[in-house]
């Protein structure tokens, strides 16, 4: 297959600069200092059982998302792009020993697996900032490549978030801890997302744009759709709120950009490093699932390839 980078990597060389810094990744918990092992349970790692600075200390690049196929096939398309040695076909799920997600190593490129929604991601997270951490490493990129829908756009259209927001256009995560809500911020990096708006305009027909994401507690009735097992909107109502949506910004609907970006953002994976990059179908009546989601990641790709030859 010829590269797709193969025209493209040169200008990105001088780009990746601005990844340059010595950020750790850090965890905000004062127990964990004091535990004699950590057990990252939903990864099937832990701080005893494997050599993390070893097996991950040089990780540059996370990407993430929902479904297990899509991030090994993400993972094996990175594997030829970044020419490396060995069989890209035969690549190792990492978290093996547990089927609650999936994770492939690629270079200085970790693919992982999220599933769907919040509570799902939230875990994800939690594990794999304190990998990142245990392992020392520094300077990491974080962007999720998933599908959405998309607002008002072409379908097929890339979507890069500037700011993710909540079901009311506010762009705030509500984590609730024990019986408190917490507010966290869920601001994402602008030079990240306008570096990858750049990347996709070295590609001919690559719609893409920069906009808000909403993400919602709910695929059917949280994301207006008349077609869930419940329902208690009229067709109307639910336009006129799609078009609120719109008018805020909002480009397209997903279910994890908060917590990602709030999160990510708390643990040093932000500023000049944290970004997500979700794809924008067309709404109704379904979207076109079977995305042309590896064409969606081209962008991704030429970063992650101009932080590979740093
Ligand atoms: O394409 P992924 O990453 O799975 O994400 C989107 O798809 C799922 C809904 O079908 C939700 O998790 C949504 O955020
Ligand atoms: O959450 C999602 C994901 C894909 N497509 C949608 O319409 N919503």
């Amino acid at each position: 297959m010829t590269s797709l980078l193969a025209d493209s990597s040169k200008p990105f060389m001088a780009e990746r600069k601005s990844y340059a810094g010595n950020r750790f990744v850090h965890v905000k918990n004062p127990h964990l200092d004091s535990m004699d092992e950590d057990i990252l349970y939903h990864l099937d790692l832990g701080t005893k059982t494997h050599n993390l600075p070893a097996m991950f200390g040089d990780i540059k690049f996370v990407c993430v998302g929902g479904s297990p196929n899509r991030m090994k096939a993400f993972a094996q398309f990175m594997h030829k792009e970044l020419g490396l040695k060995g069989d890209g076909e035969n690549i190792k799920d990492i978290c093996a020993g547990t089927d609650r997600y999936c994770m492939y190593k690629v270079g200085l490129v970790l693919s992982i697996s999220h599933g769907m929604g919040i509570p799902s991601i939230s875990i994800m997270l939690h594990e794999l900032i304190k990998l990142l951490h245990h392992a020392k490493c520094c300077d990491v990129t974080i962007i999720r490549i998933g599908t959405s829908g998309g607002l008002g756009i072409e379908p097929g259209s890339v979507v890069v978030t500037d700011t993710a927001v909540d079901s009311f256009f506010k762009p705030q995560f509500e984590q609730v801890i024990l019986d408190n809500v917490v507010v966290r911020s869920t601001e994402l990096d602008k030079d990240l997302a306008e570096e990858l708006l750049n990347c996709s305009k070295e590609i001919p027909d690559f719609p893409t744009l920069i906009g808000h994401t909403m993400c919602t507690y709910d695929f059917y009735e949280g994301q207006g759709r008349l077609d869930g097992a419940l329902c208690s909107f009229s067709h109307e109502k639910k336009l006129e709120y799609l078009k609120r949506a719109y008018n805020a910004g909002v480009r397209n609907i997903e279910m994890e950009s908060t917590v990602f970006a709030a999160m990510c953002g708390l643990c040093g994976l932000k500023g000049k490093i944290s970004s997500s990059l979700v794809f924008g179908p067309f709404r109704s009546p379904h979207p076109p699932f079977p995305l042309p989601l590896l064409e969606g990641t081209k962008p991704i790709i030429m970063v992650c390839l101009a932080i590979y030859l740093q």
